[in-house]
Order: C-alpha cells, then sequence, then structure tokens
C-alpha cells in the first residue's frame, strides 16, 4: 500500500506531554483514559476486547499493523469468531511509534488502517512511545485526548467514573451450544460483563452449553439450573457493578448452592472478591502485557499469563476463613487469583483463555470442569432421578445472533 497524504495529529496527556504525529485512522478527535501494553503481538484481539471500553491504547512494540488485520466475520466449528474477541473495536483510540504501511499475513483482509477508519478509532503513528511510557509509570494512568487535523480538542474524560460494564454486556440472555458430538454437556451460566470471544470458546470447546446472562441479571434466581457459574472479565471500576456485587453474595450465601463450581476472571475475580467482602484498588498504571510471571501458591509452579487490568484485589481484605490468595504477580507483588477454602470457587486476575498471549494457564479451564464433573456426579448421585435440563435452560435465552 502507498502511503497517502497524511493529516497530522496530536496526543495530549492532560496535565502532561503532548506529542505531535500523523493520523493513520479515523478522521476523529477522540478522548479517554490512557493505558499501555507491552505486548508484542495481538493488536486485533486487544483492540476488540470489551475491557478497553473507552480507553486510549498505547502499543509500546514499536511497529504496528504489519500483519494487518483478519477477517471479523471468520468462525469457528461454535460459530464464534474465529479472530476477534467481540465483533466491533472497543478502544477509541490507538497511539504507535511506527504503523507499518505494509501488511503481510496470510489471514489478513485488510490494513490496520483501513479497520480503524471503518471503527471510527483515531490512530496516531509517529509518537515516542518509550517517552510516553516512562511518564504514566511515574504519574500514573492518566487521561489523554488525540486530535486530529485542525478539529477543537475534546475534553478529556476519566471513562472510569463511567458505567462501563452496562454498555458492553449483552442486554437479553443468550446460549451457544456444545459441539452435538458432547454426550452429556454441562451447562454453564456466563455473567456478562464484556466478555472476551475466547472465553465462550473455552468453555463450549470443553463440552458445555453456556447460557449467557446481562451483568445484573440475578443470577442467584437460576443457578440451581446450572452445573456452574462462571462471572467474566470487563471494563472499568469493579465497584460500578454494585447489581452483581450484590447478586453474586447473594449466591455465595445460599445454602443450597454451597457445592456449586464457581470460577471468575479478571473483573470476574474482582466482583467475587467484593461479593466475598474483599476490596480492590485502583493501580498506578494496571499491568497489560503477555508475560507476566503469576506464581500459583498451591503449586509453587510459576506460569507466564495474559493480562489486562487497572484494578485489583487486595490480597490482605479477603476473608481468612473462606479465601487464601491462589496466584501472585512476581514482578509487582499483586494479587492474582484466590481459591475458597473448601467450595470449588477460584478467580483469576489473569487471563487463562489469552488471547492474545501463552495459553500455560488454559489448564484452570480443565480445573473447573473437572469441578463440574466432581459437582455433577455428587449431585447426581444424590437425586432419585438424574434430572436432564434442557438448553435453553433459561426461557428468555435464544441462540446467539451476531
Ligand atoms: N480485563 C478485565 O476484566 C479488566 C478488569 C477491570 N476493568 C480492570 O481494569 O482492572
Amino acid at each position: 500500500m502507498t502511503k497517502p497524504v497524511l493529516t497530522k495529529a496530536t496526543f495530549s496527556i492532560q496535565d502532561g506531554p503532548s506529542y505531535e504525529g500523523y493520523s493513520f485512522g479515523a478522521n476523529k478527535s477522540v478522548a479517554g483514559e490512557t493505558v499501555f501494553t507491552t505486548s508484542l503481538v495481538g493488536y486485533p484481539e486487544s483492540m476488540t476486547d470489551p475491557s478497553y471500553k473507552g480507553q486510549i491504547l498505547v502499543f509500546t512494540q514499536p511497529l504496528i499493523g504489519n500483519y494487518g488485520v483478519p477477517s471479523g466475520d471468520a468462525r469457528d466449528e461454535f460459530n464464534l469468531l474465529r479472530y476477534f474477541e467481540s465483533p466491533h473495536v472497543h478502544v477509541v483510540g490507538i497511539v504507535v511509534a511506527e504503523y507499518a504501511w505494509r501488511y503481510s499475513h496470510w489471514t489478513a483482509v485488510q490494513s490496520l488502517a483501513e479497520w480503524c477508519e471503518k471503527e471510527g478509532v483515531a490512530a496516531i503513528t509517529g509518537v515516542d512511545t518509550r517517552s510516553v511510557v516512562q511518564y504514566l509509570r511515574e504519574q500514573g494512568s492518566s487521561l489523554g485526548r488525540i486530535v486530529v487535523g485542525d478539529d477543537t480538542a475534546p475534553a478529556y474524560v476519566d471513562t472510569m467514573k463511567q458505567h462501563l460494564v452496562s454498555k458492553v454486556s449483552t442486554k437479553q440472555p443468550y446460549y451457544i451450544k456444545a459441539g452435538s458430538n458432547v454426550a452429556n454437556p454441562a451447562n454453564i451460566a456466563l455473567i456478562d460483563c464484556g466478555v472476551k470471544e475466547n472465553i465462550v470458546r473455552s468453555l463450549v470447546a470443553r463440552g458445555a452449553n453456556v447460557t449467557v446472562f446481562p451483568y445484573n441479571f440475578r443470577i442467584q434466581d437460576v443457578a440451581a439450573q446450572f452445573d456452574g457459574v462462571f462471572i467474566s472479565n470487563g471494563p472499568g471500576n469493579p465497584l460500578s457493578c454494585s447489581d452483581t456485587i450484590e447478586n453474586l453474595k447473594e449466591l455465595m450465601n445460599d445454602s443450597k448452592l454451597v457445592k456449586l463450581p464457581i470460577f471468575g476472571i479478571c473483573l470476574g475475580h474482582q466482583l467475587l472478591a467484593l461479593a466475598s467482602g474483599g476490596s480492590t484498588t485502583k493501580m498506578k498504571y494496571g499491568n497489560r502485557a503477555h508475560n507476566i510471571p503469576a506464581l500459583d501458591l498451591t503449586t509453587g509452579q510459576c506460569h507466564i499469563t495474559s493480562q489486562n487490568h487497572g484494578y485489583a484485589v487486595d490480597a490482605d481484605s479477603l476473608p481468612k476463613d473462606e479465601f487464601k490468595p491462589y496466584f501472585i504477580n512476581l514482578n509487582d507483588g499483586s494479587n492474582e487469583g484466590m481459591i475458597h477454602v473448601s467450595r470449588p470457587i477460584f478467580s483469576t486476575q489473569f487471563h487463562p483463555e489469552a488471547k492474545g498471549g501463552p495459553m500455560d494457564t488454559a489448564i484452570l479451564f480443565d480445573k473447573y470442569f473437572n469441578d463440574i464433573a466432581k459437582f455433577r456426579a455428587a449431585r447426581d448421585r444424590n437425586l432419585k432421578t438424574v434430572v436432564q435440563f434442557e438448553v435453553p435452560v433459561h426461557s428468555l435465552a435464544t441462540e446467539r445472533v451476531l
């Protein structure tokens, strides 16, 4: 692709430095919380991850765009998106040191510039991203904006004060079926706070029918019909999800549901911690990378993990008679998960489903399915007649249409 005539753009940080560069995305000026990722690859996955809703994402990998953008229509055998983590881009803007005007990859169907333009995402190249990151590491996450051409600069906006989960969660329950070759699929209720496609795939591919509920659905009212509850990742401050926290509290306090397996990832971990009486804090600049070492405190094994979060659970705030820390971050000592002392409930701050990033901790989905298998076996032993729940297990749910 020949380099077009470029429009100047400016990336500025509130009360901080400004950087001149060139626009390669939508002709649109944007503002949002500015965060950085040190991942080397995976820009299509990161940009479509709903957890990045409303943010401006700075890539520290200097050359971005060189493998183009794969198809957003491509599906896998479960009819899930093959390459994207959701149908659309959620960041409002991206900042790169050097945009690769030529791209090449067998999956690419368009350039990153074309994609940004179609998706209305501001993009600026020519920025000294090392200096941006040095600033953000000193000052902490900051508000930023990208101004394209002669536009009037938009006001800085603190997206963390918004209820971002309500913008990305499904409005209606829907279900996705396990493959037709699965004999006796498990039924999982997934609370959608902005779920990544590969989380759904990780569950369905292991033989579960997944029913996806809005973030504020009263999950405690239907949980008895399921073999497991899952709480997804999602954007923003976990404290903004007070409905979900209340629902999870009731779910975990229901004496009839003490054996029910529960698993949460990232925001799901934070919400479970809050529902258990723990607390969360805003980190200085968060962890966004694909190579973060997390130590499993139950085995002494270290795993390399994929991460994207700006908040963390305060491990000391967890009720000691119920939960113990499960993983710890070996870079900064922050909490990376919790596990119940006697019930099949656990959660992680990192992303075992990866996309992008390493698959090392996919074993945690196996652990969840192991918990589910034990739960079903014990329940079925206790039942005079084995009850088979049919999909859709909730009458409101319909098959997903994207
Ligand atoms: N990926 C996520 O689920 C992010 C969780 C939360 N929004 C945070 O920034 O910490």
